[in-house]
């Protein structure tokens, strides 16, 4: 799954050049991130310097040293360690201050960029990704490379120059000594390849294991009502247990190599430290190295295993950042719907020409939505779609938009092919009155202007009197500022709907598309939602989708779609007086 994408190898350099691309969002902030690395290095060297003073100290207090000669020297070593760290303090706080600056402004650049990046995706390219997916990207994997970027990276440096460092001192204290103890590391390195590797699959199968049980929690939570009404308690139960024994199941199979690595490093470790120790005993006792040297060289290699014991855990975050850069990468190489924001205002006529139109959603390119479907429509005229669930008249209504573009055929406006317009023009020519409103977290003022963002109060007020929506929400406490809660709730789907109908009476479009609402309303509500639906129609091109007679009948033409075709068309009175019509049948139906 995910995360098994998700690590790239080191040697990967696909995956290297990739992660190159991030270099541009940091690059603005050279300023501050170089000088950030050399003040890592220095702490790094600080440390190993206080240690190495203090190791010194303590190996001659013990090996015998006293007198006022030594209390002097004493003193003098304890405040130079005192300077050593208050200094190494202040660097260390402007080097995590310049880190956290240059790092958190490349990382919030980065993901605006992905989400604007996001959001001008196609359709079909976002049906095609799955929207949890692209959300996912922006939250979980631009943190990866946050985390990277602010801890691993720094970490890494910081622990290359302390090992190279000791490497160093300590080769220059003894080099016999030192070559006896680096012996004793290539066999933990073999170990630790071994095992590892192991334990990385089975611990990444087990997060996926988990993920999965968590997007049970995540949907049977989402469809709560659902669940509950059903009585599926105990099915949505029996789901998760099953991804969880999964889970528990590659869990407990991993922690057998995990237990055995541990165990293994612990003695391997305790063994090589027996060895240093028995040999450094015999150097002492032959008088190949002094005490002060000895204890300065024991501190030394304390941090060379310290820093040794870090990089597993260091690459293995460094891979994985790889991957979630892979991904991030990824997004922004899709290509977008053209940014065309600033073109001029031009305001369509309505003249609506479908011809032969064919489609096929281009995640199903073998089963074709749309055969030979064909719509006229003049200026201001009303044109209603009907038919069966899954007949095409939503997919009709994306090609208007634009939001996929047809197999075959063509679809003009005014006379001009939408293929050649800006798209921006088109769809600020069309508004679109949904079955269920979704609104914005925000002030039902903000969900109003959502058409027309630069709307004067009047202009809003107008609007909302229009849609049959101004007296309920001036009977509101905040009135127009009232916060409408997640995606809307506290009010009622009436109401939702006039916020919607006021939205796209304020955007003015030329055209209309009304995805009548199936929920039926109380007989209030619907008089006034329909008599503010007649009052945005007014002087406008309007596409119906049409669950009602009663609005169908009103219309200039109708369209009759079974199977992404079109199988009869004309007024009510027409269709009804055809003998054997599917209309004709449906209307008897509802009319009984
Ligand atoms: N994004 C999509 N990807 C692939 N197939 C799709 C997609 N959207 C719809 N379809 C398919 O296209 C067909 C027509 O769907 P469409 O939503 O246009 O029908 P509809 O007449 O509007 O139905 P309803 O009245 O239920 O809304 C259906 O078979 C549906 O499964």
């Amino acid at each position: 799954m995910a995360e098994e994408r998700a690590s790239k190898k080191l040697w990967d350099r696909a995956a290297w050049k990739d992660a190159g691309f991030f270099l541009n969002y940091l690059r603005p902030h050279y300023n501050v991130f170089i000088p950030a690395l050399i003040a890592l290095a220095i702490t790094g060297g600080m440390t190993i310097l206080f240690i190495k003073e203090l190791a010194a100290v303590a190996g001659k207090g013990i090996g015998g040293a006293h007198g006022p000669e030594w209390m002097a020297e004493l003193n003098h070593s304890v405040w130079y360690l005192v300077a050593l760290i208050s200094a190494q303090a202040v660097i260390a706080f402007f080097r995590i201050m310049l880190f956290a600056k240059a790092s958190e402004r490349a990382l919030a650049a980065l993901r605006l960029d992905t989400f604007s990046r996001i959001i001008r995706l196609p359709m079909g390219t976002l049906n095609h990704r799955r929207v949890g997916e692209l959300a996912s990207r922006l939250a979980n994997d631009v943190e990866a490379m946050r985390e990277t970027l602010v801890v691993t990276i720094p970490m890494l440096i910081r622990h290359t120059v302390m090992l190279t460092l000791c490497m160093g001192l300590i080769l220059n204290m003894s080099v016999k000594l030192s070559l006896f103890m680096v012996g004793t590391i290539p066999v933990v390195i073999v170990m630790i390849a071994i095992f590892g590797a192991r334990i990385r699959k089975l611990t990444r199968r087990a997060q996926d294991n988990l993920a999965a049980s968590q997007v049970v929690v995540d949907e049977s939570l989402q469809s709560i009502v659902s669940v509950k009404a059903f009585r599926n308690e105990a099915y949505e139960l029996a789901r998760y247990d099953k991804n969880l024994s999964e889970y528990l199941r590659t869990v407990l199979r991993a922690a057998v190599p995990r237990a055995s690595f541990i165990a293994f490093i612990i003695f391997a470790f305790s063994v090589a430290l027996i060895l240093v120790t028995w040999f450094a005993m015999r150097m002492l006792n032959d008088g190949g190295i002094g005490k002060e040297e000895l204890t300065q060289f024991a501190g030394l290699s304390g941090m060379i295993a310290a820093s040794f014991m870090q990089f597993p855990e260091l690459i293995a975050q460094l891979q994985r950042s790889l991957g979630a850069t892979e991904r991030v990468r990824e997004i922004l190489r899709d290509e977008t719907e053209p940014e065309d924001d600033n073109v001029a205002k031009l305001h369509f006529k309505g003249e609506i020409d479908m011809r032969d139109v064919s489609f096929a959603y281009p995640t199903r390119p073998e089963a074709v939505v749309l055969r030979d479907f064909s719509l006229q429509a003049k200026a201001g005229q009303r044109i209603a779609l009907v038919g069966p669930s899954g007949s095409g008249k939503s997919t009709s209504v994306s090609l208007l938009f634009r939001f996929y573009d047809p197999t075959s055929g063509e679809i003009r406006i005014d006379g001009q092919p939408i293929r050649d317009m800006s798209l921006t023009t088109l769809r600020r020519n069309l508004a679109l009155v949904p079955q269920e409103v979704l609104l914005f977290g925000g002030s039902i003022r903000e969900n109003i202007a959502y058409g027309k963002p630069d709307a004067t109060e009047e202009e809003i007020i107008s609007a909302a009197k229009k849609a049959n929506a101004h007296d309920f929400i001036a009977g509101l406490t905040d009135g127009y500022q009232t916060l409408v809660g997640d995606r809307g709730t506290q009010l009622s789907g009436g109401q939702r709907q006039r916020i919607a109908i006021a939205r796209a009476i304020l955007a003015d479009p030329a055209i209309l598309i009304l995805d009548e609402a199936t929920s039926s309303l109380d007989a209030e509500s619907e008089r006034l939602v329909q008599d503010a639906l007649d009052k945005l129609m007014e002087n406008r091109t309007s596409i119906i989708i049409a669950h009602r007679l009663s609005t169908v009948r009103r219309c200039d033409q109708i369209l009759v779609m079974s199977g992404g075709a079109i199988l009869e068309r004309g007024t009510h009175d027409e269709l009804v007086a055809r003998p054997g019509g599917l209309y004709g049948s449906l209307a008897k139906l509802q009319l009984e």
